[in-house]
């Protein structure tokens, strides 16, 4: 199940008990005749019930629904209003599902401070109104569900993090892998789109990858694999990004890199690699295929296809080469 799916699923559902909670409230209410906070729990249960067609409106873009926040300002600050303004000590006991929800719902930063702002007013007046050994006891109840709920939020976003980590790396060489490169280089090659930036990529292929395995094997070629992801991420600068695609091959997005500079920097890296003492083959040589983003470049596939046809290109022309595949010229 996807990250958005996950979230568009618990967002539905803690909404929907909220409303279900609060219309429970209201008839209750009603049924003793308490009218004021019949209304107040009508009004929220409109707001819980807006929530959850929002959230299903935005089911795609779930993660980053800022409507979520406007509703449950509007169900905190009612709260706040409701508990000033009725003389009813029963509001307070609504804090708590309210803290829940916001915590939630929203990302952890924005719950927890939404949910301080709901605890401070509604904590002076419990202390204004109950007597002091009850507001004591309220309020320590109150922070210790906020805090539960936070610590609760925070290791989910933990773990959430670290599967989408594990999701988009490279479990032997640490760097990021294809599946990842995709998603890079579309919103690279926007940004060069808009921006009017250069950008460059290079497809790397160690050479005799599949002789290197049959004497070394598998282990050896992996380990020889590993060292050379170390090496190419002492090469390059900050803000290219490296990628393995396979036992034997790398890819470089190199924004902001015109023609001449991913001229450089190939050879830079062609000339490293060949002079360094290698632990388990003593010496390696590439391949490299380099392109730069060229007209009626705007998706992933063209400039991957160019660059993986210059490596072969280059492992023609014989090992340890580099070969650059222009794009179409772009006109100024
Ligand atoms: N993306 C990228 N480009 C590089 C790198 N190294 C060199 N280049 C390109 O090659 C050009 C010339 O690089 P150098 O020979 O190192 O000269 P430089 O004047 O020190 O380059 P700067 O890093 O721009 O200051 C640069 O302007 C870049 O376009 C690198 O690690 N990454």
């Amino acid at each position: 199940m996807t990250e958005t799916r996950l979230r568009t699923l618990t967002h539905s559902a803690a909404y929907a008990l909220a409303t279900l909670f609060i219309a429970v409230l209201a008839l209750q209410n009603l049924r003793y005749g308490f009218y004021d906070l019949f209304y107040l729990a009508c009004g929220m249960a409109a707001l819980t019930l807006a929530g959850n067609v929002y959230t299903f409106i935005c089911r795609r873009h779930q993660l980053s629904a800022p409507g979520h926040l406007i509703i449950l300002i509007g169900l905190n600050s009612g709260l706040v209003a409701a508990m000033a303004t009725l003389d009813n000590p029963d509001v307070s006991h609504w804090i708590m599902p309210l803290l829940v929800l916001n915590l939630l719902i929203l990302p952890l930063r924005q719950g927890v401070t939404l949910s301080l702002l709901l605890l401070l007013p509604t904590s002076a007046l419990i202390i204004g109104r109950q007597p002091y050994a009850d507001a004591v006891i309220i309020i320590s109840g109150l922070l210790l569900l906020l805090t539960a709920a936070s610590l609760y939020a925070w290791h989910y976003d933990n773990m959430a993090q670290s599967a989408e980590d594990l999701a988009i790396t490279d479990p032997v060489t640490g760097a990021h892998n294809a599946r990842f490169l995709d998603e890079t280089l579309q919103k690279e090659i926007s940004r060069a789109i808009a921006t009017g930036h250069p950008l460059s990529v290079i497809n790397l292929g160690i050479d005799y990858a599949d002789q290197v395995e049959d004497l070394h094997g598998k282990a050896g070629l992996q380990t020889l694999f590993r060292a050379m992801t170390e090496h190419l991420f002492g090469v390059i600068r900050a803000g290219d990004t490296l990628y393995t695609l396979n036992n034997s091959e790398f890819f470089l997005i190199l924004p902001f890199t015109p023609e001449e500079g991913v001229r450089v920097i190939a050879e830079r890296i062609r000339r490293t690699i060949a002079e360094h003492d290698w632990h388990v083959t003593g010496k390696t040589t590439v391949s490299l295929g380099c392109t730069s983003r060229g007209a009626g470049d705007t998706r992933t596939d063209s400039l991957r296809k160019r660059a993986h046809d210059a490596m072969e290109e280059a492992r023609r022309k014989g090992a340890d080469s580099a070969w650059f595949s222009p794009g179409a010229p772009i006109s100024a």
